[in-house]
């Protein structure tokens, strides 16, 4: 298994949201999160991506398996396309971005400052960088915000060779992205019961 939760509780601002979650995910395995608006999606990504701690429970996973790609692209606005690729390989010890950038259709856009890019540009960098880490597990908070039909297709067909490659994928999307080996957790069962107060993510903001 790439990844393995047992029995997860977790929190936001200081209020248990979801409990008991509990799934695995192997290679060439994709999971979806499903569930209404504020269920927890976000938080028990941010908590598998170890940016929060989990009130309770076990998360399993090789520590370097791991990328995230959440809300804030994280993308750096006056380093061009480019740079901002080479910038992640360079942090995750890769040199090659070619596939990264042919992925995305990002060549024509490769010299241009990252901060000129529209919203849905600056998404497939933000999606483009996941090629660069070479980590096998992706971690995805709603990653086609701001994509048209076309790049949603690119990145579906990412996700595809992702998987192919002996890769997975974990995400909280409300599009149906055509995958048709992806599996989908609906987390409204694991709403939680018994909600707790404290304050220890209060930087989560
Ligand atoms: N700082 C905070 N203090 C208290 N509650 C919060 C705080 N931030 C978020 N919440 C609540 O925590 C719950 C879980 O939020 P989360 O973002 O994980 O949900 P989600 O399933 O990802 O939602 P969406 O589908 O809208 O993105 C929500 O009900 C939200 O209102």
């Amino acid at each position: 298994m790439i990844l393995t939760v047992q029995d997860l509780s977790i929190a936001r601002g200081g209020v248990r949201v979801l409990e008991g979650v509990s799934f695995s995910i192997a290679a060439g395995q994709a999971l979806v999160l499903r569930g209404p608006n504020g269920i927890g999606k976000t938080t028990l990504l941010r908590t598998v991506a170890g940016l929060q701690p989990a009130l309770d429970g076990r998360i399993e996973a090789a520590p370097d398996a791991l990328a995230y790609v959440g809300h804030s692209d994280g993308i750096k606005s006056t380093l061009s396309v480019t740079e901002n690729l080479n910038f992640w390989a360079q942090v995750f010890g890769k040199s090659d971005i070619s596939l990264a950038l042919t992925a995305f259709e990002l060549e024509p856009l490769a010299d241009r400052p990252a901060g000129l890019l529209s919203a849905g540009q600056k998404r497939r960098l933000g999606l483009a960088r996941l090629l660069v880490t070479g980590r096998k597990l992706w971690l995805l908070d709603e990653p086609t915000v701001s994509l048209d039909a076309t790049a949603v297709a690119m990145f579906a067909a990412a996700i595809r060779s992702h998987l192919a490659g002996g890769g997975a994928a974990l995400m909280a999307t409300h599009i149906d992205l055509g995958l048709d080996e992806a599996e989908v957790l609906d987390l409204g069962p694991m709403r939680a019961k018994t909600p707790v107060s404290d304050a220890f993510d209060e930087d989560f903001l």
